[in-house]
């Protein structure tokens, strides 16, 4: 029987009838809870987001890339794209084809580029030399080129990849030697790509960024895709009413530039876009322990056991993610207050809300930390060998199902050499 939880702070109905109190107590703290019916939503808003008919959406498997989520993704006909080799291997792990795999790589190895190649699946280069590189391991292939196209976008200067301070793409203005080494390795140029960064809300820098794409796109005539890259932001100020991204508003603006670049164009081409954020993070909360409660300074510090290294955005960009209080005890009380939430990492930047508002928090209690699906766990880390947490998907079937074991102390010394004469 389920316990019955105090829910705290309502700002979200993510649990489906589950206790997020007894969650926590079967599967244990921190933990990563999915919700499988929030991110086929997220998955199906994008695919219908344009009327153009050759569309495809390829989920950024860098923002979530557990195995499980994967194959959801692949259950709603969306394709994926890759920045490793180890993307491409659970990709392919998760079901997905070679030819549904677009692998855009940043300053690759030869052995990183051969082996997308002999994976057989698409690469995009993103310099000079990276295509001279392509053109030696596959002379004759096809490729696909990231160009920057000048305008940049992103909620931190550490996620805007196009523009002028970025080191992503190439610059238009060196087509003439793009066409040389064309032509040196006698390559096809299939498809250009291009991604301008992390999280807009408003769809300006995209809808610029793509004009400028599809003059690009006007100087190759045989492309077969133009992909417009991700960046489709979401609303992480839930509770201040943060409006979401106008996706049908930036669908049709899309959708009048793609229609009007085909006429111009004289076929269909497939168009793409690669969003990560916008699929996945709305779909997880992370789950976390109160152990402490105290005042240092005056300063209320909440205690949990959510450190930088199991959700790195607050620390690396000081990102807002909401936070909920679930209860399981009698404890009651209605008095809100300030509040600094802080993980257990050994380094005062560890802290996962500062001054804010929220009810009282007593050890014990179960933190929501929501919108934690995107750049969570693959920015998750072992830093002062701690333990990377379980994943769970809450099933659209009812089924909680584990998706990912938490780490044990043995994983910690699995790649670890001792040495022999000591
Ligand atoms: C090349 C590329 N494509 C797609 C994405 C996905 O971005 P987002 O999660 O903001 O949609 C990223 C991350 O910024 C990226 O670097
Ligand atoms: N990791 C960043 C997004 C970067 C996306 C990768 N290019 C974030 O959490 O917002």
């Amino acid at each position: 029987m389920n316990k019955v939880y105090t829910k705290v702070t309502d700002s979200l109905d993510f649990f489906e009838g589950h206790n997020p109190v007894e969650l926590a107590k079967e599967y244990q703290t921190p933990l990563y809870v999915y919700n499988e019916r929030i991110l086929r939503q997220r998955c199906r808003d994008l695919k219908n987001m344009v009327t153009y008919p050759k569309f495809v959406v390829d989920y950024s498997a860098k923002a979530n890339s557990n195995l499980a989520f994967l194959q959801v993704v692949k259950s709603e006909g969306l394709e994926v794209d890759a920045m490793s080799p180890g993307e491409i291997y659970v990709e392919r792990a998760a079901g997905f084809a070679p030819e549904e795999i677009f692998y855009i790589g940043n300053n690759v190895s030869a052995e990183e580029m051969q082996y997308a190649i002999d994976a057989g699946v698409r690469v995009s280069v993103d310099s000079l030399s990276q295509l001279e590189q392509f053109g030696q391991l596959a002379p004759g292939g096809e490729v696909a080129i990231r160009f920057n196209p000048g305008v940049g976008a992103g909620h931190h200067e550490k996620v805007i990849t196009a523009g002028k301070k970025t080191k992503f793409g190439i610059e238009p203005k060196y087509i003439p030697q793009i066409r040389e080494l064309l032509e040196k390795y006698h390559l096809k140029l299939v498809g250009i790509n291009q991604h301008i960064g992390s999280l807009f809300m408003t769809g300006e820098a995209f809808t610029a960024s793509i004009a400028a794409l599809l003059e690009i796109a006007k100087q190759f005539p045989e492309l077969e895709f133009i992909d417009m890259g991700g960046g489709f932001g979401i609303p992480y100020k839930k509770e201040e009413d943060q409006a979401p991204l106008d996706l049908k508003g930036l669908g049709a603006a899309i959708d009048e530039a793609l229609w009007k670049f085909t006429r111009e164009y004289g076929r269909e081409v497939t168009f793409r876009i690669e969003p990560g954020r916008y699929i996945s993070a709305e779909c997880s909360v992370i789950l976390s322990e109160v152990h402490s409660v105290k005042h240092n300074n005056d300063k209320k510090f909440v205690g949990c056991d959510c450190g930088f290294n199991v959700l790195q955005r607050p620390i690396m960009y000081d990102s807002y993610h909401g936070i909920e209080v679930y209860r399981g005890s009698e404890v009651k009380s209605e008095k809100t207050e300030p509040v600094t939430v802080v993980g257990n990492i050994c380094e005062s930047g560890d802290i996962l809300a500062k001054d804010r508002v929220l009810p009282e928090i007593f050890k014990g209690d179960i933190l929501g930390i929501l919108d934690a699906g995107a750049y969570g766990f693959t920015m998750a880390s072992n830093y002062n060998n701690r333990l990377r947490p379980a994943e769970v998907m809450l099933r659209e079937n009812g089924e909680v199902v584990l998706i990912r074991e938490r780490e044990e102390l043995e994983d910690l010394l699995r790649h670890m050499i001792p040495l022999k004469n000591i």
